[in-house]
Formats: structure tokens, C-alpha cells, sequence
């Protein structure tokens, strides 16, 4: 197996506050990485790093074999996967939705030109199959569901046939359906071989889909602990990064934490 990301020791420094502090990190091909971590712990930071969009101010990070800093970031962007509220916005309303799709293989928002390739149309409408949205094709962006919007993003991401995909809060501001759907979406996503390295950001464990093998705990730009998900997410590193004491549950591959006293007591 080939590592796909390994940083060492990578801080991002703003202001005088070290936002990413001395992260080291090691992903192999294969896994599927959670990114768990209250407010403010620097999450969307490290992920802007993964995704080629930002150098750390200190330490190395290699992704998919390239040292950042030393690598044509332009040539790596297009073998990761990134799906983000910041992206999602770029989207123009009014495009149809296959088009959304489609696009991300010519690395632009907004239909340009005619002529696509026959095996890119495919791709783009096995992808929305795939996530439960092919009858929506013909619609415009603007007009779906919150929850249609997330997998349609998804989507989109994966066009290029990244090496490694990330999500940055697929789940926000979703319905318990709307969740539920994204869930069973990512977790047959985690489930197939042929996917790439999933890394997943979120606050909340019951958005962790079954499948998910390994989870980063980051707290104060700091890695609290990375390792298999069984063994790092346990309610005493919960409820230190958190900062409250929490209780944790695991039954159906799904997760579920809570305060371990209710509030005012
Ligand atoms: N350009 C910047 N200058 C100064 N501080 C910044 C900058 N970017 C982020 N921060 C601060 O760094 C910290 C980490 O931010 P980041 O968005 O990475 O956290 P997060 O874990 O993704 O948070 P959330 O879960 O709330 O989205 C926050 O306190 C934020 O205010």
C-alpha cells in the first residue's frame, strides 16, 4: 500500500495563534478517514491544505506522493476530489444539474463549450445514479432540495476520477431524511473498493457513515488522537476534545454521543 497523505508536523500560523499545530498524519490508500473536532479546531484549515490550496507555514505535507511547496499545485488539484459550502456556492443556479456534473471533468462551473466527450456525458450520469439523483438531470441547481444539492456536489467531485476525495460538512443544514440519504449514500461509497480515499469532516458523530475505518480527533489545531475509529472514538477523547463530558454509543455501524449529565444538573 502506497501513502496517499503523510504530514509532519504542519502548523498554519495566523496572526500569533498557530490555527493547525504540529499535525502529523499518515493515510494509506484504502482508508476512510473522519476529521472530528468541535468549533474552531481547524478542520476546514487542514482540509485547504489537503486539497492543495494552502501551504502549511511550517512542517511538510505530502499529498498523493508530492511534497506541497515543491509540486505545481495547478497539476494536483485535478486528482482530489473537494466538495465544500465554499465550492458548492460557485455553482451557478441556473445550471441543470447533469451539467454541474459534467463541468467538474473540465475543471469549471457554468457550461462553455458544446462538445463533450461521449465518456464524460457516462460519467457524469452514472454519477448521479449512483447518489439517487439521475431523475434530476434536466433540472436546474437552483431548484433542489438541500439534501439533492449534497449529492449532486458529491457528484461533481468525483468527475475527475480523483485519487482521494474530501467532504467538508457534507451533512450541514440537512433534514433527518436529507441526512439519512447522504449517510447511505457515503457509506456505499466507503464501501467500494474501487473508491478513492474518502476524508470526511464533520462535528458530529451520528454523520459518520458506516464504513469509515479511521478517525482523526482534532481540538485547538491539534491532533488529540488518530488511529482506527474503534479505538480513538471512545467517550473519554470525545469528551476532552469537546471540553464536556460525553457519553459514546456504537450499534449498526453508527455512532452516537451525548452529555453524560443533562444540561443545568
Ligand atoms: N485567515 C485567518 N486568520 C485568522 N484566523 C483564522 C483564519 N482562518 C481561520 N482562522 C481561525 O482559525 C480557527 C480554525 O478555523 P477552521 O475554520 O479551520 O476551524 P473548523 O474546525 O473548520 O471550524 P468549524 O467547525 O467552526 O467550521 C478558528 O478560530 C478561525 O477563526
Amino acid at each position: 500500500m502506497s501513502s496517499v497523505l503523510d504530514l509532519k508536523g504542519v502548523t498554519v500560523r495566523r496572526g500569533r495563534k498557530n490555527i493547525v499545530d504540529k499535525v502529523d498524519w499518515h493515510v494509506e490508500e484504502g482508508e476512510r478517514w473522519v476529521v472530528l473536532g468541535p468549533n474552531g479546531a481547524g478542520k476546514t484549515t487542514l482540509l485547504q491544505i489537503l486539497a492543495a490550496r494552502m501551504h502549511p507555514t511550517s512542517g511538510t505535507a505530502d499529498v498523493l506522493g508530492e511534497r506541497l511547496g515543491r509540486t505545481d499545485m495547478f497539476e494536483l488539484r485535478p486528482r482530489i476530489g473537494f466538495s465544500s459550502a465554499a465550492l458548492a456556492d460557485k455553482i451557478p443556479p441556473h445550471e441543470v444539474v447533469r451539467d454541474v456534473v459534467l463541468t467538474a471533468a473540465y475543471g469549471v462551473t457554468g457550461r462553455w463549450r458544446e462538445d463533450y466527450e461521449e465518456f464524460d456525458e457516462r460519467r457524469a450520469a452514472d454519477l448521479l445514479a449512483a447518489f439517487d439523483v439521475a431523475q434530476l438531470a434536466d433540472r436546474e441547481y437552483g431548484t433542489l432540495s438541500e439534501g439533492e444539492r449534497k449529492r449532486v456536489q458529491i457528484a461533481r467531485a468525483l468527475m475527475t476520477d480523483p485519487e482521494m476525495l474530501l467532504l467538508d460538512e457534507p451533512a450541514a443544514g440537512l433534514d433527518l431524511s436529507g441526512r439519512e440519504e447522504l449517510v447511505g449514500a457515503l457509506a456505499e461509497l466507503a464501501g467500494d473498493p474501487a473508491s478513492p480515499v474518502l476524508i470526511l469532516v464533520t462535528h458530529h458523530v451520528e454523520e459518520i457513515p458506516p464504513g469509515f475505518t479511521h478517525l482523526l480527533l482534532l481540538a485547538d489545531g491539534r491532533v488529540r488522537a488518530a488511529g482506527p475509529i474503534e479505538d480513538v472514538l471512545t467517550a473519554d477523547n470525545l469528551s476532552e476534545a469537546f471540553g464536556l463530558p460525553l457519553l459514546v454509543a456504537h450499534g449498526g455501524g453508527r455512532w452516537l454521543a451525548r452529555a453524560a449529565r443533562p444540561a443545568g444538573r
